[in-house]
């Protein structure tokens, strides 16, 4: 759906050069949702900018739907472009227009008529759940309704992807959900494939099918949703990761503990308590659990057990190979810092 090739943005201020993006190549597939995560300054909005040519890259190529867009004269850029929608962290409405007003300009440039327009952005309105708020002003409107105008808006001339500048990141946790609710009913029910930048790895979590990691212009690390959170290989994906999957055991508690402290990561069909079970069962310790929590990501199951287990030296250590065989074990220090860099079965 769009292919990006050895992408390079390269900015030349009065003084020096910045690099934006630095040789990026990726693929979007037709219908997914598909997520850039990266901190501040890692290159995102420069890469998405670049997918629609707000932003002329340097170097490399932008592939949608197997037509160059570099290759294109301003007009044929301006037409392709109708297929590429786009929505802001800010918004951008025309605060003088009502809303029906904003999203039926943007079929301005079709050859749509009056009545055609109005009804068009009265049904993406419906879409969106925002048909009672036609006639009123952005002003007069919540961050949630006024991201989902913008929503319904990028949806005016059918695009066949969204793109989504940091969407959700000037919105409280109930209305990024449910903008997200959104996103996804749209990317199903539309087939529309969407690419969003986000430095919150919730929003990843939430609703993309894969995903990509950005620092200092490049990709580091790119996968499938689920196996980026079941098996992050790069340092900074494991962090990103940590801000979702992160537990908290008060440092009181592993400093009294006795026993040997164990992390374990249980992936799919894997059930987490049959084999804590099955452990106590078969060898001679007793387990303390500390803390349990199983996330789905794409409707598959990520659990995390942290369990303390007391007995011999030997028994234990050998208790904990035997989980070693089935599940990721770490065994955690006692001074309250916890690492989750899990090493143990695949
Ligand atoms: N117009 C510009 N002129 C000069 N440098 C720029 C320009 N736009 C971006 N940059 C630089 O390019 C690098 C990548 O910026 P970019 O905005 O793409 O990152 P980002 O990951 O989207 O960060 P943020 O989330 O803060 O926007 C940064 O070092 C930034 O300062």
């Amino acid at each position: 759906m769009i292919s990006i090739e050895q992408l390079s943005k390269v900015y030349q201020t009065k003084d020096r050069k910045i690099i934006g993006v630095d040789d990026v190549t990726m693929s979007v597939e037709q219908g997914e949702i598909f997520g850039i995560v990266g901190y501040s300054g890692a290159g995102k909005s420069s890469l998405l900018r670049c997918m629609n040519i707000l932003e002329r890259p340097t170097s490399g190529k932008v592939v949608l739907d197997g037509t160059d867009l570099l290759s294109l004269s301003p007009k044929e850029l301006r037409t392709a472009r109708q297929s590429i929608g786009m929505i802001f962290q800010g918004f951008h409405l025309a605060m003088s227009k009502t809303v029906l007003e904003n999203v039926a300009f943007a079929l301005k440039a079709s050859k749509v008529g009056r009545v055609e327009r109005r009804r068009r952005a009265l049904e993406l309105l419906d879409l969106v759940g925002l048909s009672d708020k036609a006639d009123q002003y952005p002003a007069q409107l919540s961050g949630g309704q006024k991201q989902r105008v913008s929503i319904a808006r990028s949806l005016a001339n059918d695009p066949k992807v969204l793109l989504c500048d940091e969407a959700t990141s000037a919105l409280d946790p109930n209305t990024t959900q449910s903008i997200l609710k959104l996103l996804k009913k749209i990317n199903r029910e539309l087939g529309l494939t969407i690419v969003l930048i986000t430095h919150e790895m919730e929003v990843v979590k939430e609703i993309c099918d894969r995903c990509a990691v950005m620092e200092e212009g490049r990709i580091v690390e790119e996968g499938e949703t689920y196996h980026m959170f079941a098996h992050p290989q790069n340092d900074l994906t494991k962090r990103f990761i940590q801000t979702v999957l992160d537990f908290n055991l008060p440092k009181e508690l592993l400093e009294k503990s006795k026993g040997t402290i164990v992390h374990m990561k249980f992936t799919g069909e894997l059930a987490g308590e049959s084999i804590v079970s099955d452990l106590l069962k078969n060898y001679e310790v007793s387990g303390n659990i500390l803390h349990g929590k199983v996330d789905y990501i794409q409707n598959k199951a990520l659990g995390t057990f942290v369990i303390e287990l007391t007995g011999e030296d030997a028994e234990v250590q050998r208790a904990i190979e035997h989980v070693r065989q089935k599940v990721e074990v770490e065994v955690l220090p006692h001074d309250g810092s916890v690492h989750h860099s899990v090493a143990g079965a695949e």
